[in-house]
């Protein structure tokens, strides 16, 4: 309060506070001209240190012309400036990737760091109740650093001590719309640090064509699509069990026959099997010759089938007891890939009682025990509520697609999700747009990542078929 008012004024506050015992009237004593002005200097003086310390390269390109030009004049000085600049301009002409990693995204992220963040990042702190203002002083996060990657701005952020990542969590859509994104998600850096990513534009928004079959056989992690920052985005199927949950329309045959087409060579090696349950007769039927006689609609076939997988999964775990605690694929021993489409036809929506309680003990019985001797199982369904999954926790990996509700994201990734910036409810539902696209949650990371899966037409799928039937071309 006294900061803002000048001494005069001061000089005259009392207390106006009824039937107080205490005047307060605070005493002004006059500074010299001199020391205002010694302090001053010192804050310009800091300032300038503080200034050099943290942009010692923008410094020296602004100090050296000016340098040259007093040491040599100013004619050597226009030469000294323009001579970098005829090379740069061409770099970024010619060769833009390499431009932007050693320049271009540097000082985007300069630029964006001083006329976004800085610029509206007292205010949006304390709007958002992020920062607090406090006897007349602000105590805001303190921006660290800043990151322009080709699709965003990744924001490195000291909290206040005290806070917690779900204090931010739940303050996203402030953050994005405060800095002008469409969306915002956080992540920890390290104790007390935050990453805060702004996208820019977003690299999902074309749908993929399917990712070309692989030329080697290969049961590591399959290619199914693309992450948000651009990069190829590759499933692991082998060691776990896969989830997949998303609305009618959301695209969960992209994961299913993506995923198919990625290991159509290891199992043409015989070093995977791909066992198929196509309850809906509508999906997996389309390609049936690729799974053989491992392939099943009618829910007695279902179980039957399950029950198969089951038997393989025991005699393993038998011949493996006290030999070996993990399973490398080998002709003799393929790994066993049970896909599962819309499994709550068999599980929940299946009105004989005893199938269906068989089948949800196969499937409970593979996914708990499966994964170390070889067998893994990728269910895809629609609704992911406990009463119609109930094992859905006993998938390590989980993948969201556009979803119906904001409750059921946390409900197929785990909690948390959503807080953490999986807006899987919020995806588009025209398919151009939002059909592929999901959010997944990996055992191994809490951080779900945005990513599109490549769509897999009808005649990629002929083409795949016919491979095993051994009258096409290669797909
Ligand atoms: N990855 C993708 N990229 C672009 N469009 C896609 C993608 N996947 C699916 N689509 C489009 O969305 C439509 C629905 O896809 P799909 O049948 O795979 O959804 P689904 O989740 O399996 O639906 P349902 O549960 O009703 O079977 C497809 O016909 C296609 O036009």
């Amino acid at each position: 309060m006294f900061k803002k008012l000048p001494g005069d004024q001061v000089s005259g506050l009392v207390s106006t506070t009824p039937d107080t015992a205490v005047v307060f009237r605070p005493a002004v004593v006059q500074t010299p001209a001199v020391v205002t002005i010694a302090i001053f200097v010192g804050r310009l003086i800091a300032g300038l240190v503080r200034l050099v310390w943290r942009h010692p390269v923008a410094v020296a390109l602004a100090v050296a012309p000016v340098a040259v030009a007093w040491l040599y004049g100013w004619r050597v000085a226009l030469v000294a400036a323009t001579a970098p600049v005829s090379v740069v301009v061409p770099w970024a002409l010619f060769d833009r990737d390499s431009f932007n990693v050693w320049i271009g995204w540097r000082l985007l992220a300069w630029w964006r760091l001083v006329w976004v963040y800085r610029r509206h990042w007292q205010p949006v702190m304390i709007v958002s109740g992020l920062g607090r203002h406090l006897h007349g002083r602000d105590y805001l996060p303190r921006i660290l650093h800043v990151r322009c990657t080709s699709w965003a701005d990744v924001v490195t952020v000291k909290m206040l001590a005290g806070q917690s990542v779900k204090d931010w969590a739940d303050r996203l859509d402030h953050l994005a719309h405060g800095f002008g994104a469409t969306s915002c998600r956080v992540a920890v850096a390290r104790a007390g640090r935050l990453l805060v990513t702004f996208p820019r534009r977003d690299p999902l928004a074309v749908p993929l064509p399917a990712v070309p079959v692989p030329d080697r056989a290969s049961v590591g992690p399959v290619e199914v699509g693309i992450r948000e920052d651009g990069r190829p985005y590759r499933l692991a199927l082998h060691g776990t069990h896969v989830l997949v949950a998303g609305a009618t329309g959301a695209g969960k045959g992209s994961f299913l026959w993506s995923v198919v087409r990625g290991l159509i060579p290891a199992v043409l090696a015989g070093l995977v099997e791909i066992w198929a349950l196509d309850p809906k007769l509508m999906e997996l039927s389309f390609g049936r010759s690729i799974f053989g006689d491992r392939y099943a609609a009618d829910p007695a076939a279902c179980a039957d089938l399950l029950d198969d997988a089951v038997k393989v999964m025991q005699e393993r775990a038998g011949r493996f007891a006290g030999v070996r605690r993990s399973h490398i694929p080998t002709v003799e021993d393929p790994f066993v890939l049970v896909i599962v489409d819309e499994v709550a036809f068999l599980t929940a929506y299946q009105s004989d009682r005893a199938l269906k309680q068989r089948i949800s003990a196969a499937l409970a019985t593979l996914t708990t025990q499966g994964r170390a001797v070889g067998v893994g199982v990728m269910a895809a369904l629609q609704d992911p509520r406990k009463e119609v999954m109930s094992i859905r926790n006993l998938f390590p990996d989980k993948i969201a697609l556009r979803l119906d509700e904001s409750e059921q994201v946390d409900m197929v990734l785990g909690d948390g999700a959503r807080d953490r910036g999986a807006l899987a409810d919020l995806i588009s539902s025209d398919p151009q747009q939002g059909a592929g696209i999901a959010y997944v949650r990996l055992e191994s990371s809490p951080d779900p990542i945005r990513v599109r899966a490549a769509y897999v037409s009808d005649d990629d799928i002929r083409r795949m078929a016919a491979l095993f039937a051994g009258v096409g071309e290669a797909a």
